[in-house]
């Protein structure tokens, strides 16, 4: 490199290869620029007004809109630490021949097991027992089991198939709905796939893995829950958007549905209702938050950086 590159780093944590992957960085030459959100600095703020010094960024889960790429004039590659790219205006970064890129399967364990762990513990009511019993007024409110259910399990890439792969432990039918349909889960036994309509009236369990898009966009409304068995239990930990959170409120008011187990929403809060209800289980966007897909993450988001920023070929660019 000609030129000492500046790479912003904005993930909310960049994992504990931190180290590394700023290592990584700057031994190829680049000055690495933290930008850490305060109560007074929000990101998007430390972003307007430095993001025209930026070739590179680490891009967490913050929004790069039209407007705030229009000032990143030196901007070479976004390099999202992590695989959903909804956030990032798409139309304006071609304009700008800005590379983005994602760190595909870095996370898709981490996910997975939490996509697993929100229907477990919604299915057993873990938080109401947890919190009673801490109260000492111990509730053992009546629970469904996983053993041999229906999954519908709703996009069948990187964590959607690990997902299947740990519920197949459970002995479950899995029902599977993709734009496209996964050769391995063709061959595996007990798994098929199916319309989005058969997945959602006659599944048990329904886990949500798609990307968010237009087409992906509040695919379950008020109609979608009245057709979900009285008991099922909803997963997501893909996108907010996927779900219309006033919808689900009011299945979930109107027993149309069992429970949900929620570890994205729409907005940066979840609806209001939502917050009130046992029978709805709520995290914040922790599916990528281990160890491991945290150190898998920013080094494979720091590589990625340099790929583009050397001219090497870059396997994991999505636009
Ligand atoms: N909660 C969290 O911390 C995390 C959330 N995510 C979310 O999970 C999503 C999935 O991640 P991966 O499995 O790694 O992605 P992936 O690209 O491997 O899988 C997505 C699957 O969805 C399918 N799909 C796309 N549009 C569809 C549609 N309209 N209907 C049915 N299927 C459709 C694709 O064909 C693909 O098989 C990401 O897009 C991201 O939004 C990902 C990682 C962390
Ligand atoms: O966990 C994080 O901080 C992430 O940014 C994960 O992003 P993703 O959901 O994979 O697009």
């Amino acid at each position: 490199m000609s030129r000492k590159h500046t790479v912003f780093v904005t993930a909310r944590s960049f994992g504990n290869a931190d180290d590394q992957a700023l290592t990584l960085l700057r031994d190829h030459g680049c000055n690495v620029m933290k930008l850490v959100a305060t109560d007074t600095e929000p990101l998007t703020k430390q972003l307007e007004e430095k993001i025209g010094e930026a070739d590179a960024i680490i891009a967490g889960l913050e929004p790069y809109t039209a407007e705030l790429l229009a000032k990143a004039t030196k901007l070479k590659v976004l390099s999202r630490y992590g695989v959903g790219y909804d956030a990032v205006d798409l139309e304006a970064t071609r304009k700008q021949n800005i590379a983005v890129t994602i760190t595909p399967g870095a996370n898709s364990d981490s996910v997975a097991d939490m996509a697993v762990s929100l229907m477990l513990s919604v299915a057993r009511n873990i938080p109401i027992m947890d919190s009673t019993t801490r109260n000492g007024t111990p509730q053992r409110p009546s629970s469904v089991e996983m053993w041999r259910k229906t999954l519908g399990v709703i996009g069948t890439g990187r964590i959607g198939k690990g997902v299947i792969k740990r519920c197949l432990g459970f002995e479950m039918r899995v029902l599977c709905h993709d734009v496209y349909q996964d050769p391995e889960l063709l061959t595996m036994k007990d798994v098929t796939y199916t319309d989005l309509e058969t997945l959602i009236s006659n599944s048990d369990f329904i886990s949500i893995h798609t990307p968010l898009t237009p087409d992906t966009h509040n695919l379950f409304s008020s109609e979608t829950f009245k057709k979900m068995k009285p008991r099922a239990i909803l997963v997501n930990t893909a996108r907010g958007g996927i779900i219309d959170e006033r919808a689900l409120y009011d299945a979930l008011i109107a027993k149309q549905i069992g429970g949900a187990g929620l570890d994205v929403t729409s907005g940066d809060e979840p609806y209001e209702g939502l917050r009130h209800l046992p029978n709805c289980i709520l995290t914040p966007h922790a599916g990528a938050a281990t160890y491991e897909a945290g150190s898998k993450m920013s080094y494979l988001a720091a590589e990625n950086v340099l790929a583009v920023l050397e001219g090497r070929e870059c396997k994991n660019i999505v636009s």
